[in-house]
């Protein structure tokens, strides 16, 4: 917990007060972006006193938290920290914790407020050894508790909560796939569901793993429906607070995916206000 204190205090210490974003969910100027990413009607910048986002992902599992936060994390240059990954790095290292975590995983139970804080502080410790800054956290903070850790030693600019209908939300987690070798992250479901109360119908097409990778595929421990079903009752219980916890301090952005990848990632650039002049380039190629 202090190697957590210590490093985002380090973080909000360079922190440009103009920079901050606001519920309005229009970065300042102040922001550092890359070359490749502009701000839609903010003059870009290049004060080097500014520090990067420090962005927060929220949302069920199988949402798509790490498929969006990524993508994001490339275009802003950002590390992602996904600390389901973390946990599963532990999981995979059959280091002393490992047995204890395999059990709650396997259940769909969180993981105790102190060993994952434990797990993030030492991510985030050897990023700023590397030089990283700033994040997109996925997968954290899971509950109040987490939430007012953080707040207490730094401050996020923006959380986007990312939302699906919960039918969808399992389909996705039971098609999720990995390849053992190369680690890509692969989904065989085909979600094609028809809009019910005026709600507009909502297709999704498999993300499927290139040739070379489709005899390695493994499934998540944690990826079967009875523990999918628990996961998803654990977020409602102790997750969803957090969203009322960062909706009462006006920065949580609220994003209904429209999709699949090819729909929603133009929208919530959109919603972001952000531009992927690579992505208009490959287009227009
Ligand atoms: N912030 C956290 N607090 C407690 N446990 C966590 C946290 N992040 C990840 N875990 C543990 O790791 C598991 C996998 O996390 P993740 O990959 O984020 O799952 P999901 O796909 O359900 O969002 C969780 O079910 C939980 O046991």
């Amino acid at each position: 917990m202090a190697a957590l204190s210590r490093l985002l205090r380090g973080s909000a210490a360079s922190m440009c007060p103009a920079g901050r974003w606001l519920s309005s969910v229009v970065a300042e100027p102040g922001f550092r972006f890359p070359a490749t990413v502009s701000q839609k009607g903010a003059a870009p910048t290049t004060d080097p006193g500014c520090r990067s986002v420090q962005w927060v992902f929220l949302g069920c599992p199988g949402v798509g938290k790490g498929t969006y936060a990524s993508r994001l994390s490339r275009l802003l240059g950002v590390p992602h920290i996904a600390t389901g990954d973390l946990v599963r790095e532990e999981l995979a290292s059959s280091g002393p914790l490992s047995k204890q975590l395999v059990e709650i995983v396997n259940q769909g139970q969180l993981v105790s407020d102190e060993i994952i804080i434990n797990l993030l502080s030492n991510r985030l410790e050897d990023g700023v050894a590397k030089g990283e800054s700033g994040f997109i956290l996925d997968g954290f903070p899971r509950t109040t508790r987490q939430a007012e850790i953080l707040e207490g030693v730094t401050e996020i600019d923006l959380v986007v909560n990312l939302k699906l209908r919960e039918d969808i939300l399992l389909a996705k987690c039971l098609g999720r796939r990995i390849c053992s070798q190369c680690g890509g992250n692969f989904n065989v479901a085909s979600i094609d569901i028809k809009g019910e109360n005026g709600k507009p119908d909502i297709s999704m097409a498999p993300l499927l793993p290139p040739e070379h990778c489709m005899s390695k595929l493994i499934t998540r421990a944690d990826d079967t429906e009875k523990v999918v079903k628990e996961r998803l009752r654990v977020y409602h219980d102790l997750s969803q607070p957090v969203e009322e916890f960062y909706r009462n301090r006006g920065k949580l952005l609220e994003f209904d995916l429209p999709g699949g990848i090819p729909e929603s990632w133009p929208k919530l650039l959109q919603a972001l206000n952000l531009d992927d002049h690579d992505e208009k380039k490959s287009a227009a190629a």
